[in-house]
């Protein structure tokens, strides 16, 4: 399917922003008055703020910038990303760009179930007990769903129970999983709701003790996943290809090694998540438990395919909403989502895979040739100016000496600026 719009914009990073604005809103059809909301600082007001946390006395800004070149099944989409670090950006769209040649990222995914545990303990018989619970699953299911009749209206609500008997230090305990479909909202307040509804029922079928009920963010059923073909030649040939198999092959084989791919990873998927106002602890522990389940491995996948090109993918739990949580109290969270133009929080979810693979394959790929540093350096050099007290358009001058020098070090960025100024002055 063809795209109405593109997201291939060649040089947008050299634009002023006011340039870049206008073509986010002419892409995404903004009005003014959200344009404008961008563009100022304090967009969060204070008395949203206050509603939205407990003790406020401020608030605290994050730069969003826009990824650029996603082609996601067929579509094109514009990225907001919102984070602290530089090159992120840059480099999600460098992935997409390259990614494009073979047709962009492709994804799936298993649909919106969370899971609430209940944590049953003080039993003689377990095993019995858990049997029990299979058999009056319906009637557990029933309460559950009386608790959320929009959910359930929508088409959502709890689906299904599974029930285990785990050892721990305390003896056995049983386990119950309300298997909950919670359409476009991440879900934790309406499983938490379902989970404590049905334990007196539970504690009543089992005879036993209930204390914890609560959603589990290792969301196992909730699966985005995402892969894209990247073209040998477009990624700089044979030797990239072999570089990169082995950069992924290492992290495969050491742990050391899988922890900081996988952050590279989640730079992607973080910076989304942000943006659109979800839950990143919920993210980050999800997917980090998910990599954990067969010994800690990566979150994607490479291969190399009949004709030498590079096959990525990604599988990772993304439970985040488009309604719900702060998603819809956030101005900006809200700008963002019609920045993206999501429908649901499936389509989102398999968006934030698809940029978790586009920020890992830039960052393998730098890995693999010529070293992170020039690329991430050279725009972490802006930084250094700033912290070194260059203002204006002494920021540029100073960051031009940095990099053609190699040496981005604050000493040296006072150096240069002491310099630019004797020579002004
Ligand atoms: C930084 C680049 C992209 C430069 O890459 P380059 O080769 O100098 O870029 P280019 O001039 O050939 O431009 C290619 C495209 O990149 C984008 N691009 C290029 N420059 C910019 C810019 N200034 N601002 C915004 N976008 C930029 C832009 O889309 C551009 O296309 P165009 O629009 O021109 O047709 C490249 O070196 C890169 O991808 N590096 C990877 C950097 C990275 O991964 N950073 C993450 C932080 S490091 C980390 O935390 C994770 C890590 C690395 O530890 C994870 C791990 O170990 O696995
Ligand atoms: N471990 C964790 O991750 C935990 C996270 N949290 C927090 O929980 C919050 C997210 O909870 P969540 O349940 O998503 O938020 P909300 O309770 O804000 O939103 C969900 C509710 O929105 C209503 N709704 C309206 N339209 C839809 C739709 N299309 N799809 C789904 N629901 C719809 C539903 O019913 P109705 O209108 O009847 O409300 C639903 O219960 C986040 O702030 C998160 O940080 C909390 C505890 C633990």
């Amino acid at each position: 399917m063809a795209s109405e719009k593109s997201s291939r914009i060649e040089g947008f990073y050299k634009l002023p922003i006011e340039k870049r604005l206008k073509k986010v809103v002419e892409f995404s059809g903004l009005s003014d008055e959200e344009a404008e909301l961008l563009k100022k600082t304090g967009s969060l007001s204070i008395d949203i703020a206050d509603r939205m946390i407990e003790n406020v006395i401020g608030t605290f800004e994050l730069p969003i910038g826009i990824a650029t070149n996603f082609l996601i099944d067929g579509k094109d989409y514009l990225i907001p990303m919102v984070i602290e670090e530089p090159s992120v950006v840059a480099a999600a769209s460098n992935a997409a760009k390259m990614a494009r040649v073979k047709g962009g990222f492709w994804t799936s995914s298993t649909g919106p179930l969370m899971i609430g545990q209940v944590q049953v303990t003080n039993l003689p018989n377990p095993n019995y007990a858990r049997l029990q619970v299979l058999a009056h699953k319906d009637e557990i299911i029933e309460k559950a769903n009386e608790q959320d009749p929009m959910l359930v209206s929508l088409g959502g609500g709890c689906k299904d129970i599974e029930a285990r008997v785990i050892d721990t230090m305390k003896g056995k305990m049983l386990i119950i999983h309300l298997i909950v479909d919670v359409r476009d909202a991440m879900g934790a307040n309406a499983v938490n709701t379902m989970a404590e509804a049905v334990a007196p029922l539970i504690e009543k079928i089992t005879g036993g003790r209930v204390y914890l009920r609560i959603i589990s963010n290792l969301a196992v059923y909730r699966l985005a996943r995402a892969y894209a073909i990247f073209d040998k030649d477009a990624i700089g040939g044979e030797e990239v290809v072999e570089g990169i198999m082995n950069a992924y092959a290492f992290a495969l084989a050491d742990p050391f090694r899988c922890a900081t791919h996988n952050k590279g990873i989640m730079n992607g998927i973080s910076a989304v998540v942000l943006a659109t106002g979800n839950d990143f602890r919920a993210i980050e522990a999800g997917a980090h438990a998910y990599a954990s389940l067969n010994g800690y491995k990566p979150l994607t996948t490479y291969e190399v395919n009949s004709k030498g090109d590079l096959v990525g993918t990604i599988e990772v739990p993304v439970a985040v909403g488009v309604i719900g949580g702060s998603t819809s109290v956030n101005p900006l969270a809200k700008i963002n989502l019609k920045i993206l133009g999501v429908k649901s929080a499936d389509e989102l979810s398999r968006i934030i895979a698809a940029v978790g693979l586009a920020q890992n394959f830039a960052a393998l790929r730098a890995l693999a040739t010529e070293g992170i540093q020039r690329g991430h350096m050279s725009l972490h050099a802006r930084n250094i100016a700033i912290s070194a007290g260059a203002k204006g358009d002494e920021i540029d001058k100073v960051v031009e000496v940095l990099v053609r020098e190699r040496k981005i070090r604050m000493d040296r960025a006072m150096e240069i600026l002491k310099e630019i100024r004797s020579k002004k002055g």
